[in-house]
């Protein structure tokens, strides 16, 4: 097992702020110390009516932090439209007042840079940035980019990439590991979040958080960067893993994997990896570096075609939930961990409930009818599940063909989405949502017709955002046990963990 990734001093949280008032800007400073900045960003272009010789002055005089200052202009993605020789005269005030860090756009840079040269003695940086907007740039394109900045003889350079693929954040970590100065870069958006959150990795001396309340796309809050992720911790030998998922910002996996990782001194990080297209994903994060990942909705059938070896388990199942990159020979080897893990979240709660009514005999799905709706991944594991507990599997999803063809490999039956509303599943029947009905943010959905629930002994969803969805809702009231995804999120969770650090049987259920 590796260890527990070195301390490094040298990367800086960042939280940019954006306050639109002078006293809200003050108090965001206060309260991104609270959270765990080193440092923030005070944005000008965003305070209304900015008035530099007073404002700067009382921006200056309470910062409890060291601060960047940026005074960004319409040209470069900012809010400031005025006179650009009054924006730059204002940048000059912040120097002299005592700004420990200024932010100059490239276009301007030379000319700034001789003058600061020129009158230098004061402390303050200089970074030298450049924002693309939309359009993707070539790797030579960020590369010359660089070189450019560098030339300026900046202390630090900023290089902000907009990601329309996560693959496009590869770039990123290229310009990273190979800067002779300290660079900041960064893709912006859920698809470039990877870009902050391994940055320190590859050697980037910047991770952006915000405060909490103020979130903004592809951004960690600063909670989540100190104490999920603790981005102190990560190093060059911190090995990564990663959710691939469309959507993936539902995911508790970080908050669970990374915390635990630290917990038994293992070196590694796991991140979320909204991924559009598997076969550009896997062939651009093909290195050591990548060393396993968990896969969740739409992708864990798919997934398949890109796993050198497959499980026996999830061979049969025809669903992978969890890919480890082997050590040994770089093979990408897929596993379920999906498939005991809902199963035995049932079972567990049919022993409960049948020990505290007092019952002899243990209860068991054997010839119990399983009515399962979706056959997707987390279907495909629950009707194997099932099926290998003796249960009869009636398999509902909105494409029948699919249903067909898994109630075919578990010798079970389908039918039609349209009959669900009016099943009458009888007495002591369970039933399994493993659609996405119900997840965060259309809460308010049921896969069934809430009078049918009365009938079903055991309701489980695989659902975990909210952990109490509506069904489950429903079905307690409606008299049935419930099981919510939390169950097989935990367990699932565990068996990749152990497969992630290859320590069999450090956790178990
Ligand atoms: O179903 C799940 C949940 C999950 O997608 C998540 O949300 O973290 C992770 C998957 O590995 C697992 O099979």
């Amino acid at each position: 097992m590796g260890s527990l990734g070195v301390l490094t001093t040298s990367v800086m949280v960042c939280t940019p702020l954006m306050s639109q008032s002078v006293e809200q800007m003050v108090n965001d400073m206060f309260k991104a110390k609270a959270q765990g900045a080193d440092v923030v960003e005070l944005r000008l272009d965003c305070i209304k009516n900015f008035r530099p010789q007073q404002e700067l002055q009382i921006l200056l005089k309470n910062k409890p932090l060291p601060v960047q200052i940026v005074y960004r202009p319409r040209w470069q993605g900012g809010h400031y439209e005025g006179n650009e020789r009054a924006r730059l005269e204002a940048l000059r005030l912040a120097i002299e007042m005592g700004a420990d860090y200024i932010d100059i756009e490239l276009k301007v840079a030379f000319d700034l840079m001789e003058e600061h040269r020129r009158t230098g003695s004061s402390s303050c940086k200089i970074i030298v940035s450049c924002f693309l907007d939309k359009k993707t740039s070539s790797e030579d394109d960020l590369s010359y980019l660089v070189a450019q900045m560098q030339s300026t003889g900046a202390d630090i350079i900023k290089l902000v990439a907009s990601a329309t693929d996560i693959t496009e954040t590869a770039r990123i970590f290229r310009l990273l590991s190979h800067c002779q100065v300290p660079l900041i870069a960064y893709s912006t958006g859920e698809r470039g979040l990877i870009s902050q959150l391994l940055g320190p990795k590859f050697g980037g001396v910047l991770v952006y958080g915000s405060i909490e309340g103020n979130s903004v796309p592809g951004l960690p809050t600063l909670d989540c960067l100190r104490q999920a992720y603790k981005v102190e911790y990560i190093d060059t030998h911190t090995k990564v893993y990663g959710l691939i998922s469309k959507p993936v910002s539902h995911s508790k996996g970080p908050i669970l994997h990374n915390p635990t990782f630290r917990y038994v001194g293992y070196n590694g990080i796991y991140v979320p990896m909204l991924v559009d297209d598997l076969k550009e994903f896997f062939s651009i994060y093909s290195s050591p570096d990548f060393a396993g990942f968990s896969v969740g909705i739409p992708y864990k059938e798919a997934v398949i075609e890109f796993c050198d070896e497959v499980h026996p388990l999830a061979q049969s199942i025809g669903a992978v939930n969890t890919i480890i990159r082997r050590p040994s020979d770089g093979k990408l080897v897929g596993y379920n961990t999906d498939c005991e893990a809902s199963i035995t979240a049932i079972e567990d709660a049919l022993k409960v409930r049948s020990f505290t009514n007092g019952r002899a005999s243990l209860p068991s799905l054997t010839g119990s009818l399983f009515v399962l709706v979706g056959a997707g991944g987390a279907g495909r594991a629950l009707a194997f599940g099932a099926k290998s507990r003796g249960a009869r599997v009636l398999v509902f999803d909105i494409n029948f063909d699919r249903a067909k063809s898994l109630a075919k490999a578990v010798l079970g039956e389908a039918r039609p989405f349209e009959n669900l509303v009016s099943l009458q599943p009888g007495r002591g029947s369970i039933l399994a949502n493993a659609t996405p009905i119900g997840m965060h943010p259309n809460t308010d959905r049921i896969p069934v017709a809430e009078a049918t629930l009365g009938e079903y002994e055991l309701v489980f969803d695989a659902v975990y955002t909210p952990r109490k969805t509506t069904l489950l809702k429903d079905a307690e009231a409606a008299g049935a046990i419930t099981v919510s995804g939390v169950e097989m999120f935990l367990r699932q969770a565990v068996g990749q963990f152990n497969l992630f650090t290859g320590g069999k049987g450090i956790f178990a259920f």
